[in-house]
């Protein structure tokens, strides 16, 4: 007891006067801060995850340039036209495999199974990154799992702690499962390494992947993309686009669980608009029956804005910014709080109540203000096309062919951001048993 209440206190001093240092050697902040923000010095640390030293070397113009052409690539893969051709046939395709055998499973911990279904869709479509269960040590998943749980955590890069299991290499070819579950960023950088490397060897006629895409591009003159920046992408894509969707799928499935009345709604939306409209109710989900889904959408919008999947974002101040009397240095790391937007009782009536009608009217299409759960501005989420059809997807199949009952779990934990810390364990089964 004695010792975790040390620890706690020696973890609090420590926090104290390294805010405090930073607070006041800055002589420009005059020792103060907007009120609700964090001055702490390694919140601007997360850049280290992702910059790859090669890219301090690029000139500001130049960066631009390739960042619009690297999202240019994205877009092309993720993108409403990509999605509408391609992806929606093969999300349908996984959804229905997955809740099938789910439905024949006594319980499922949702949690985990629809990480595991976006996972294996997304990195498919993505890097065409199939698990092989015989070789354990090439789980990329687990890679993400141990990078996801010490990505917010105190710097300290000593083993034990969350931050070092979240950077961690670890040797590719030893360990048991147990110690592959720890493997983080590293680990997961040699995977895609050796991916990029085998891909070199085996050239795709056209485009598919995002592999393609970099390799297209490595092989152009003066460009300025290198093998270090394209393996980067790839980890940020993959990290940017698996837990997000997969716990806002979690998330919503809980609250529509909670919310009989909303799930009455939806579900009657789903026969109305859809089901009954068709000739065969068995035909596969089409892109414009999709676009109908009015309350579908509004359902997602809530469920995101309630479950504040990212908690915050970081933008750094390059010049002095003045703020209703208050000095932002330059070179500060700035964290906006996404939860206090979502949750501000002068926007949202009732905050904390899932209430998609509030969506009613409210044409969204990128960030507001009051919005944020994609992001805002020009870092606005490339993905959230992406997301929005795959949690549109699953829920219309859900819905419509499946019932569920709560079996344990489901408690929700934010560290800050959200987990389900015991799972959210179901028992689904096909409606007409
Ligand atoms: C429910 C799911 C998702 C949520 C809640 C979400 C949330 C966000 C947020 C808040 C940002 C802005 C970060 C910032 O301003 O610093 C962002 C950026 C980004 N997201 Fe998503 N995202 C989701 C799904 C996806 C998916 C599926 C992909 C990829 C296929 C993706 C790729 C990205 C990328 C690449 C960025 C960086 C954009 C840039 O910096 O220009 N996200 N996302």
């Amino acid at each position: 007891m004695l010792v975790p209440v040390s620890l706690c206190i020696g973890t609090l001093i420590i926090i104290c006067i390294t805010h405090w240092v930073y607070r006041w050697r800055n002589p420009r902040c005059n020792g103060k801060l907007p009120p609700g923000s964090m001055g702490f010095p390694f919140i601007g640390e997360t850049h280290r995850f992702f910059t790859p030293t090669t890219s301090s070397d690029i000139p500001p113009f130049m960066k631009e340039r390739m960042e619009r052409y690297i999202w240019n690539m994205v877009l092309s893969l993720v993108g409403p036209e990509s999605l509408k051709q391609k992806l929606l046939p093969h999300i349908v395709h996984g959804v229905k495999r997955n809740l099938l055998l789910w439905g024949n499973q006594d319980t499922v911990d949702l949690k985990e199974a629809v990480s595991k279904m976006i996972f294996e869709l997304t990195a498919r479509k993505l890097i065409s990154y199939e698990y092989d269960p015989t070789k354990p040590s090439e789980n990329l998943r687990e890679c993400f799992a141990a990078f996801n749980e010490g990505l917010i955590s105190f710097p300290l890069d000593i083993p034990g702690t969350a931050y070092h299991k979240c950077l961690q290499c670890s040797d590719l070819k030893s360990g048991s499962i147990t110690r592959l579950t720890r493997r983080g960023r590293k680990h997961a950088m040699k995977i895609l390494k050796a991916m990029l490397q085998e891909r070199r060897k085996i050239p795709k006629s056209c485009p598919e992947d995002f592999f393609d895409h970099v390799l297209d591009e490595l092989k152009n003159e003066g460009t300025k993309l290198t093998e270090a920046i394209g393996l980067d992408l790839m980890f940020l894509l993959l990290f940017a686009s698996l837990k997000t969707t997969s716990i806002s799928t979690t998330f919503a499935n809980k609250l529509l669980t909670e919310n009989p009345a909303v799930l009455e709604e939806l579900t009657e939306e789903k026969h109305d608009a859809i089901i009954r409209s068709r000739k065969n109710e068995d035909a596969q989900l089409t892109w414009k029956e999709y676009k109908s889904t009015k309350f579908t959408i509004k359902v997602i919008n809530e469920s995101v804005r309630l479950a504040n999947i990212v908690p915050g974002v970081f933008r750094k101040a390059l010049k002095d910014v003045h703020i209703k009397g208050y000095t932002i240095p330059a070179g500060w790391a700035v964290m906006l709080c996404i939860p206090s937007v979502h949750l501000n009782p002068s926007e949202y009536k009732d905050p904390l109540e899932f209430n998609p009608h509030r969506w009613d009217g409210v044409e969204l299409n990128g960030g507001t203000k009051d919005f944020m759960a994609f992001g805002a501005g020009q870092r606005f989420c490339v993905g959230t096309d992406f997301a929005k059809l795959q949690m549109a997807v699953f829920l219309h199949f859900l819905v419509t062919k499946y019932k569920w009952k709560t079996i344990k779990g489901g408690d929700i934990t934010r560290i800050p951001g959200v987990t389900f810390p015991n799972g959210f364990h179901i028992k689904i089964s096909e409606k007409n048993t």
